[in-house]
């Protein structure tokens, strides 16, 4: 049985074709991210193998229909990047990774923040060049301070888990709050008070289209002066020009983004030896006070060895067995 993989990079070859000892797959790497501009290229795979900037449109998904495949397995745990209805219209079987290694994007969440705000990337460099001076370096202690977490699902949980470690405050939204963090000490709000009180806010909620521009021009008036916001969720989250006048105007005063609006056209290339034609991205990289990573937070050895073990054993249950439990989506 064939799976073509797409998005495909040197260390996904390498997890799964160790797993696949176990399954015996036959397995075709695309580097090019799937679209409508190679989709034509499927031949007889009957399973596709997709990643986060896929794009899975209606008019790829009749494509890939008309091509005989029968199940898109998502290698991540979002799926907004799917047209679930046009997959159920045209009868392909979905899923994907609903949890590998929450820790790692916590941690990921955690070592932006603590970057941004102990300076330790500047540090490093300074120190290179024998510069021991310490202005510029001066940071603020995370003990004590207010953290709004919003979406305190697997991934916003083990970070408020790190967040309680330092000795922060943790205040967080959900649509669905769970008790035992209120156990923990984790106080509830309103979006609108998270928004007004948190010293620093963490998007931890998938990207719907409720919550698309969550962070835009009005919720940004509602935050205190000099907020910090992470985002390791999904770039549009973010309404990325609100956020560069909140940075100008100092509304912002530390910003992390492991994700971002246009990613899919920078994010996972060796862009060094390329003009950027995305102004807006080389605007926020130029900028002392932003931190951006390429989408990193997932990238650990625990998370890719179970991201390709519950990817192949899914698409060998499902068209085995065509089990359901919670990685399958449709
Ligand atoms: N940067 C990375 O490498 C990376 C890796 C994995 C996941 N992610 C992102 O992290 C997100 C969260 O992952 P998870 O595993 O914690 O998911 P999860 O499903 O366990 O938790 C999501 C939580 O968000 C809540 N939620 C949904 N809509 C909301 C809204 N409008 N406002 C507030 N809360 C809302 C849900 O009730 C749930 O508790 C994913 O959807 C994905 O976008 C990023």
């Amino acid at each position: 049985m064939k799976i073509a993989f797409f998005s495909t990079k040197p260390y996904d070859k390498l997890f799964f074709e160790k797993e696949n000892r176990t399954y015996g797959f036959q397995f075709n790497f695309y580097e090019t991210h799937l679209g409508p501009h190679i989709v034509n290229a499927i031949e007889d795979e009957k399973v596709i193998c997709a990643f986060v900037n896929d794009k899975l449109n209606r008019q790829v998904i009749e494509v890939l229909a008309e091509k005989g495949v029968e199940l898109i397995a998502l290698r991540c745990a979002g799926f907004n990047n799917i047209d679930l209805e046009a997959a159920r219209e045209f009868g392909i079987k979905v899923c994907r990774v609903p949890a590998y290694s929450p820790e790692a994007v916590a941690e990921h969440t955690m070592a932006m923040l603590l970057t941004l705000n102990r300076k330790t990337h500047k540090a490093y460099n300074r120190v290179r060049e024998q510069n021991f001076a310490l202005h510029g370096l001066l940071g603020f202690n995370l003990y004590q301070k207010k953290i709004g977490v919003i979406g305190t699902g697997k991934i916003g949980k083990a970070f408020i888990k790190i967040a309680l470690g330092f000795g922060a405050h943790v205040i967080a939204y959900d649509l669905y709050p769970d008790p035992e963090l209120t156990a923990k000490g984790v106080d509830y709000k309103s979006l609108d008070e998270v928004f007004k009180e948190s010293d620093i806010i963490s998007l931890h909620c998938p990207l719907t289209p409720e919550n698309h521009y969550l962070i835009n021009k009005e919720s940004l008036d509602k935050m205190k002066n000099g907020v910090t916001i992470i985002n390791t969720s999904r770039g549009n989250l973010i309404h990325t020009n609100d956020v560069i006048k909140a940075l100008k105007e100092r509304k912002i005063g530390l910003l992390g983004i492991d994700v971002y609006e246009q990613e899919e056209k920078l994010f996972f290339k060796d862009l060094s030896t390329t003009i950027i034609e995305d102004e807006t991205i080389q605007l926020l990289m130029s900028y002392p006070n932003v931190l951006v990573t390429a989408h990193q937070a997932f990238f650990t050895t625990e998370a890719l060895t179970e991201i390709s073990q519950r990817t192949l054993r899914s698409i060998s249950d499902l068209l085995s067995k065509g089990i359901t439990d919670e990685d399958v989506l449709l």
